[in-house]
């Protein structure tokens, strides 16, 4: 599992580090990391560093003060460096000079020649015949969008971009973007991921995230945010073993669909017998066509006459009227792990004293879209994190919060990121396949946030294999709910493989 620390830890790590570490050292091995990345992308587009060329924006801050001291170890690696400076009074000094004493060229923004977008001539030829642009405007410090002259200069960048700590544009703490920002090919990022570079638009825009150790690791605190790797996803699911049949994996409760809308009984009922060896049960209205089209579920009409099962997934398709809400309660009250989706969100929106009927120590998972959450608690708005924490405290549930980043909340206040980079996903019937996976592994007793972890994991790639039509495609086709469930096995196939 990877963790993500805010920008205030990040601080609070670094004053601990400069206590014992000269600060100027720290930014060198931040600058240095910067370099050494941008050198190997140089040589892998343009089969060389020395004779190269690379042009630096530079902001007013310490972000500035990397990219000038990448751009002197640049130089030194035979790399002609010029510096575009976007506050030219507030340009980093050390970082300035080195640059200097390396023979680097520097330039304002907005020097002579300005064209009428108050670009000048020779910050315009610098941008234009780059090989590599490295993006010092602005790093942890950063508020709001890029202001116009940043703008029109990353505009014209046609070279790939090496983004320093983050694409500048982004917000550090959200990863949201409202105006023009910088995409990244490469984002060099120090001591730990922030979470702009798992969320929101901040995903996509850092590219490629690699980490540099600049000697934080000790004095950082516990990550804010956590990140599953595919092999603790493939490594952690569960798989019968020796000594297990189909009780002790786990029983899985669907309750889903309606006779006349059975597609989400079939869809959430597959992706349960798909996700984990166990044993299905299905209640409610749609069990004839659940059972025609998987046999190995054993389906009754309503969740009384269910037998004993080690969890449930309600919701798709029940409905939002009496007969929904008996349903919802009934699995309530069963005192066992639930996942709850779809019309289920909006019936606790409708009604809260539903929450009565839950048994005190057993888990709710809530896996709510935006409009859904909005029922719940209003508005998402920009900071999901914020928002997916606040209610999984309030209502004592996990929150999977979906979108193209998933966030899951825990109610003690951990959360999990799954950033997507693809959207594959997105097409009708994909949440019941989510509920049924997320119902399945709470049934196998995994704790409930990493159960909604794994699923989403699932979930994703098998979209982006169905979409792909098999490994080495890259071209994908639109997705239909049916063909991300036929790829579930061949994702966990590939997830217990990494
Ligand atoms: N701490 C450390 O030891 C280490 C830190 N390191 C590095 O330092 C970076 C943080 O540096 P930092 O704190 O100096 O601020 P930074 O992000 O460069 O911003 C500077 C100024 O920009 C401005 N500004 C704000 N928003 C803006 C916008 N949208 N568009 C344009 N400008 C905007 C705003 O000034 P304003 O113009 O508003 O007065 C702000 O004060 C960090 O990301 C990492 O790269 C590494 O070397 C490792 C060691
Ligand atoms: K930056």
């Amino acid at each position: 599992m990877q963790g993500v620390w805010t920008p205030d830890q990040i601080r609070a790590a670094e004053r601990s580090v400069f206590a014992r570490t000269p600060e100027p050292l720290v930014m060198r091995r931040a600058a240095f990391a910067v370099a050494a990345h941008s050198a190997r992308l140089l040589a892998e587009t343009t089969g060389a560093t020395a004779g190269r060329h690379v042009t630096l924006l530079v902001g007013a801050g310490n972000n500035g003060g990397d990219a000038l001291w990448a751009g002197a170890e640049l130089r030194r690696r035979g790399a002609g460096v010029t510096a575009v400076l976007l506050a030219p009074d507030k340009a980093h000094p050390a970082g300035l000079a080195a640059l200097r004493r390396a023979g680097g060229r520097v330039v304002e923004a907005s020097g002579p020649g300005a064209d009428t977008a108050g670009i000048g001539a020779a910050a315009t030829d610098a941008v234009q015949r780059a090989d590599l642009v490295i993006d010092g405007i602005v790093g942890l410090s950063a508020r709001g969008s890029l202001r116009p002259v940043a703008a029109e200069l990353v505009a014209r960048v046609e070279a790939p971009i090496v983004a320093v700590d983050l694409p500048s544009g982004v917000d550090p703490i959200t990863g949201a973007v409202d105006g023009p920002a910088v995409d990244a090919d490469l984002t060099v990022t120090f001591g730990g991921r922030k979470p702009c570079h798992v969320l929101g638009a901040g995903a996509v825009l850092s590219g490629s995230v690699v980490v540099a150790d600049i000697g934080l690791g000790d004095d950082l605190p516990e990550p804010d945010l956590h990140v599953l790797e595919p092999s603790d996803v493939g490594a952690g699911w569960p798989v019968p073993g020796a000594s297990d049949d189909k009780y002790s994996q786990g029983v899985v409760g669907v309750a889903a669909g309606s006779a006349t809308y059975p597609g989400a009984a079939v869809l959430a009922a597959g992706s349960a017998v798909q996700a984990t060896s166990g044993m299905v049960r299905y209640a409610g209205p749609a069990a004839d066509v659940v059972r025609s089209r998987w046999p190995e579920v054993v389906a009754t009409g309503s969740v009384a006459d269910a037998g004993r099962v080690q969890s449930w997934a309600v919701g798709p398709g029940i409905g939002t009227g009496a007969s929904g809400r008996e349903v919802l309660r009934h699995v309530l009250e069963s005192g066992r792990p639930v996942c709850a989706d779809a019309d289920s969100i909006t019936l606790f929106a409708q009604d809260p004293t539903l929450w009565d009927a839950r048994e005190p120590d057993a888990a709710v998972v809530l896996t709510p879209h935006a409009g859904e959450f909005e029922r719940l608690a209003g508005e998402v708005g920009p900071d999901r994190v914020a928002a997916a924490r606040e209610v999984a405290r309030r209502d004592d549930v996990v929150l999977l919060l979906k979108g193209n980043t998933t966030v899951i909340a825990a109610p003690d206040g951990r959360v999990l990121v799954n950033p997507s980079t693809h959207a594959w996903p997105a097409t009708a019937g994909s949440g019941d396949v989510l509920t049924g996976l997320i119902g399945a592994l709470l049934a196998t007793g995994m704790d409930p946030w990493l159960a909604c972890g794994f699923a989403a994991h699932a979930h994703a790639l098998a979209a982006e294999l169905a979409a792909l039509g098999g490994a080495g495609e890259e071209a994908g086709a639109p997705i239909g709910a049916s063909a991300l469930l036929a790829a579930l096995p061949a994702a966990i196939r590939t997830l217990r493989s990494t």
